[in-house]
C-alpha cells in the first residue's frame, strides 16, 4: 500500500495546493505593490484636487472682498473724506452697524503719508466698537494690523488693489486699494483697508459652499510644509492640508481638509471582490481537477494495482478487468500491455511445466511427474479403498541393441516402444512414464493384481509384435520387454517408494527368470 506522502493523490494535491498557495502569493503581493499604491496615488490626486476646489473657494472670497473695498474706494465721499472735506462721513457711514452689515472688524483709511487717517472696528478683547482718528488710545488695539498694512503699502502697491489672508494676531481678510476719485484726472489720495474675520460662522459657510469638511488655521513658516501633506486617519478618513501665503510673512495659513476615502475603499472592494472569485475559482478548478484525476486515474490504476496484487496470491484469475482493456488512454494500453505479457507469461510457464514433466526423448512422462501422480493416486485410494497397480518395465538387452545398431538407433527404438505403450494404455487415468534410460513405468489406478498381470503380458505382446528386429539379443531377435507388478491393494496399503521397490523386484525377478516376461511381486506385510 501506498503512505500519506508516496500516494499520487497527495502528491498531485500538495502540488496543486503550492500552485494554488503560490498564485494567491502573487495575488497578493500584486495587490500591495502594484495595485494598493495606485490606488493611493489616485487618493492622493483626488485630495490635491479637494485642497485646489477649497483654495479657489478662498481666492473667490478674497475676490469679493476685493469688490467690496472697491465699491468703497471708488467712492467720491470716500476719497472727500481722507482729505478731510466730509467730516459727516463718520457718522453717516463709520458706525458698527455698517461693519456688521459688511461682515467686517476693521476699516482703516490712510492719508497720502501713509498715516492711519481714520480707524473704525471691533477691538477683539471685548467685541467693542471704536472709532477713532487715527492710532489714539481707543483704537491702539489696530495697532499691529495697521503697522502690517503700512509694510504693505510701503512695499510699493500702487494703483491696485490687493487681497490677503491674514494669519496673525487673527485669522482674517484684508482687502487693501488706494482711494480714487471719479474725476480721472485726479491722483489717488491715501488707502483703504477692509479687514473681515475668518469666523466660525464664515467657515461654515465656505464648509456648506464648497462641500468640503475644512478648517484653517494660523501656523508659523517654521512649521509649514511646502508640499502639503496627507494623513490617512482611518479606513474611511484622511486629511489633507495645505499651506497658503498670508500676511505676515512669518505665517501661513493652513487649509486642513477632512476627506472620505469612499474612493479608495471602493477601489479596493472591488479589487478584493475579484480576488475572492479568482480564489474561489482557483479552489474550484482544483477540486474538479482532483475529481478528475480521482475518476480518470487515480481510481483506474488503484483497480489495476488491486488486480495484479490479487495475482500474486491467485495466479488462475480472469483475464485483466474488462473495463481497464476497454479503455483508449494510456492507462487502457497499459492493461493491455500487461495483458500480453501475462499471457506470454501463462504460455512460458506452461512450457516450462511441460518441459519440467515430460521426457523430450519420447513425449512420455518423466520420473517427476509419475511420483507425483503415484502419490496422488495412493493418497485418494486410501481414502476410496481401492488397488492400485504398477508396472515397471525394461527393455531386454538394450546396451547390445545401441552397440549394434547405434545411439541414434536407439533412440528411435524407444521412441517407437514409448509410442506402441501409450498405445496399449489409451485411458487417460493410466499414466506411461519413461522413468529410466530404457526403463519405463506404468500406473494403473484402480486395477487389481489380475488385472494388472494380464495387461503387462499384453503389452509385452505388443512390443513383441512391433517386430524390431535385435540381432544381438540372447532372447529373441526382436526386441522385448521384461515386466514387474506390483499391486497395492486396500488390505495391503503401501507407500509410493514401497510399491516401486516391489515393482523393481518383481521385474528383476522377471530378468533372472530368463527375460521377455511378466514377473508380479507379492506383498509381504501392510505398511
Ligand atoms: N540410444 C539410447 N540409449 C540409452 C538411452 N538411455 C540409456 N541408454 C542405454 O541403455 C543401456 C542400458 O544398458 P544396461 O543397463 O546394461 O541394460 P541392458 O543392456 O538392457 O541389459 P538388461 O537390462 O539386463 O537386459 C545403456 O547402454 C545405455 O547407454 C537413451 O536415451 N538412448
Amino acid at each position: 500500500m501506498t503512505s500519506a506522502f508516496t500516494s499520487l493523490r497527495n502528491r498531485f494535491l500538495l502540488a496543486l495546493g503550492g500552485v494554488l498557495c503560490l498564485a494567491l502569493l502573487a495575488l497578493v503581493l500584486i495587490a500591495r505593490y502594484q495595485i494598493t499604491p495606485i490606488l493611493l496615488e489616485d487618493e492622493a490626486r483626488y485630495a490635491k484636487t479637494e485642497l485646489d476646489r477649497a483654495e479657489r473657494a478662498l481666492n473667490s472670497e478674497l475676490g469679493h472682498m476685493v469688490r467690496l473695498v472697491e465699491d468703497w474706494a471708488w467712492w467720491d465721499d470716500s476719497y472727500q473724506f481722507v482729505q478731510g472735506q466730509r467730516p459727516e462721513y463718520i457718522d453717516s457711514n463709520l458706525y458698527d452697524g455698517t461693519l456688521n452689515t459688511l461682515d467686517l472688524r476693521l476699516m482703516v483709511f490712510f492719508s497720502d503719508d501713509d498715516q492711519p487717517y481714520w480707524v473704525s472696528g471691533f477691538n477683539p478683547a471685548d467685541d467693542a466698537f471704536t472709532s477713532c482718528p487715527g492710532l489714539t488710545a481707543s483704537c491702539e488695539w489696530a495697532d499691529e494690523i495697521i503697522g502690517l498694512l503700512q509694510d504693505r503699502i510701503e512695499d510699493g502697491l500702487e494703483e491696485d488693489t490687493y487681497a490677503w489672508l491674514l494669519a496673525n494676531p487673527e485669522l482674517a481678510m484684508i482687502g487693501l486699494s488706494p482711494i480714487y476719485s471719479s474725476q480721472e484726472d485726479a491722483p489717488p489720495s491715501g488707502w483703504m483697508a477692509m479687514i473681515r474675520p475668518l469666523s466660525e460662522p464664515w467657515i461654515t459657510q465656505l464648509r456648506d459652499t464648497t462641500g468640503i469638511d475644512m478648517t484653517l488655521t494660523s501656523i508659523p513658516v517654521g512649521n509649514s510644509s511646502a508640499q502639503g501633506v496627507l494623513e490617512r486617519l482611518s479606513a474611511t478618513r484622511m486629511q489633507a492640508s495645505r499651506d497658503i501665503a498670508a500676511v505676515p510673512s512669518s505665517h501661513r495659513v493652513r487649509i486642513d481638509a477632512t476627506l472620505p476615502r469612499q474612493r479608495y475603499q471602493a477601489s479596493l472592494e472591488t479589487f478584493r471582490f475579484a480576488l475572492y472569485w479568482t480564489c474561489g475559482v482557483l479552489i474550484v478548478t482544483l477540486i474538479v481537477v482532483l475529481v478528475l484525476l480521482e475518476h480518470m486515474v487515480l481510481g483506474p490504476l488503484r483497480q489495476f494495482a488491486h488486480f495484479t496484487q490479487r495475482l500474486q496470491h491467485d495466479e488462475d484469475l480472469d483475464t485483466t478487468p474488462s473495463g481497464l482493456l476497454a479503455r483508449r488512454d494510456e492507462i487502457g494500453t497499459l492493461a493491455r500491455e500487461f495483458q500480453h505479457l501475462r499471457e506470454h507469461q501463462q504460455q512460458q510457464k506452461a512450457l516450462l511445466v511441460d518441459l519440467s514433466q515430460h521426457d523430450p526423448l519420447t513425449g512420455l512422462a518423466n520420473r517427476r511427474l509419475f511420483d507425483e501422480r503415484l502419490n496422488e493416486i495412493l493418497d485418494e485410494t486410501r481414502l476410496r479403498h481401492d488397488s492400485v497397480a504398477t508396472l515397471m518395465v525394461d527393455v531386454d538387452h538394450f546396451k547390445p541393441y545401441n552397440d549394434h545398431y547405434g545411439h541414434q538407433a536407439g533412440d528411435d527404438c524407444l521412441v517407437a516402444l514409448a509410442d506402441c505403450m501409450t498405445r496399449c494404455f489409451p485411458d487417460p487415468d493410466h499414466l506411461v512414464a519413461r522413468t529410466g534410460g530404457e526403463e519405463f513405468s506404468i500406473l494403473l489406478p484402480r486395477t487389481t493384481l489380475v488385472s494388472a498381470i494380464q495387461q503387462g503380458e499384453d503389452l509385452a505382446a505388443a512390443i513383441e509384435r512391433l517386430a524390431l528386429p535385435h540381432a544381438t539379443s540372447p532372447t529373441a531377435d526382436v526386441v522385448t520387454i521384461s515386466v514387474g507388478v506390483a499391486v497395492s491393494t486396500p488390505g495391503h496399503l503401501l507407500m509410493p517408494s514401497a510399491l516401486m521397490r516391489s515393482a523393481d523386484q518383481a521385474l528383476y525377478a522377471a530378468k533372472q527368470a530368463g527375460r521377455n516376461r511378466v514377473h508380479h511381486r507379492l506383498v509381504p506385510e501392510v505398511q
